[in-house]
């Protein structure tokens, strides 16, 4: 058996304003600071210590890791970071603000953006505002991986190598796994975790700061489907916050 906790970063300075982000590398708001500090206390409580770390390459995801592994007096660990665990790219939606965008193009459409599997919202061109063409963190990936936009169904599909190729081996090995990414990769994962179809993982949302715990079968299969929140009664309010983005 082997265990694999999921943290979601702490809230963004954009969460906050609520703007849609993808990959524009936003910091924390303190709150999101705090979340984090508090997701530490929580592993170092329940006595889940991690082996090893792996991250995307978006600084609240890093600096949300970074917070609590210091929180659990965990500075020390090992770390593995991908854009493979990147947020899902928001195409041309990135930096648009989420109440507007809803109150522009209806309901509907909003949530199809947000929420639908396959349906990606348009692509961002190269030299807009908040592109990431040209990004040196980027200049080792192959020029047709950059995304310019991604639907759930494009983070499932660049994801899964990573879970096969580095966390996978990770778990194979008995050590306990920190993902600390963001809310769609987390629930690209979550899909892949719990088998969950493409009509039902619209209705699924990750809160931010939680430690969210899978103990895993030998074949890397949940043994509890949805695995456990740290803090459950915080988790709840916190899915509804996220669901009622933009309203
Ligand atoms: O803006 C984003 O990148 C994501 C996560 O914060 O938002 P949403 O929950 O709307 O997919």
């Amino acid at each position: 058996m082997s265990t694999l906790v999921l943290l979601r970063h702490g809230e963004s300075v954009w969460n906050a304003e609520g703007l849609f982000t993808g990959w524009v590398d936003v910091d924390l708001s303190e709150k999101g600071e705090e979340e984090a500090r508090r997701g530490g206390k929580l592993l170092l409580d329940a006595g889940v210590r991690p082996d090893v770390l792996h991250t995307s390459l978006l600084k609240r995801a890093i600096r949300t890791a970074n917070i609590a592994l210091s929180a659990a007096d965990l500075h020390w660990l090992p770390v593995k970071r991908s854009w493979r665990l990147n947020e899902r790219h928001y195409g041309a939606l990135q930096g648009k603000d989420k109440a507007q965008t809803r109150a522009e193009y209806g309901d509907e459409q909003f949530m199809t953006w947000r929420r639908s599997y396959d349906t990606p919202p348009p692509p961002l061109a190269d030299d807009a505002e908040f592109s990431q063409a040209g990004e040196v963190r980027y200049g080792t990936l192959p020029p047709e991986l950059l995304p310019r936009t991604e639907c759930l169904a494009d983070v499932v599909d660049r994801m899964l190598p990573y879970w096969y190729d580095a966390i996978v081996p990770d778990l194979a090995a008995g050590r306990t796994v920190l993902v600390a990414a963001h809310g769609n990769s987390l629930r690209a994962l979550v899909k892949h975790l719990d088998d969950i179809d493409d009509a039902t993982i619209a209705g699924l949302n990750i809160p931010t700061g939680i430690p969210l715990v899978y103990d895993l079968n030998e074949d890397f299969t949940p043994r509890k489907t949805g695995g456990e929140y740290l803090d459950p009664e915080a988790a709840k309010d916190a899915i509804e916050a996220v669901k009622n983005q933009g309203k």
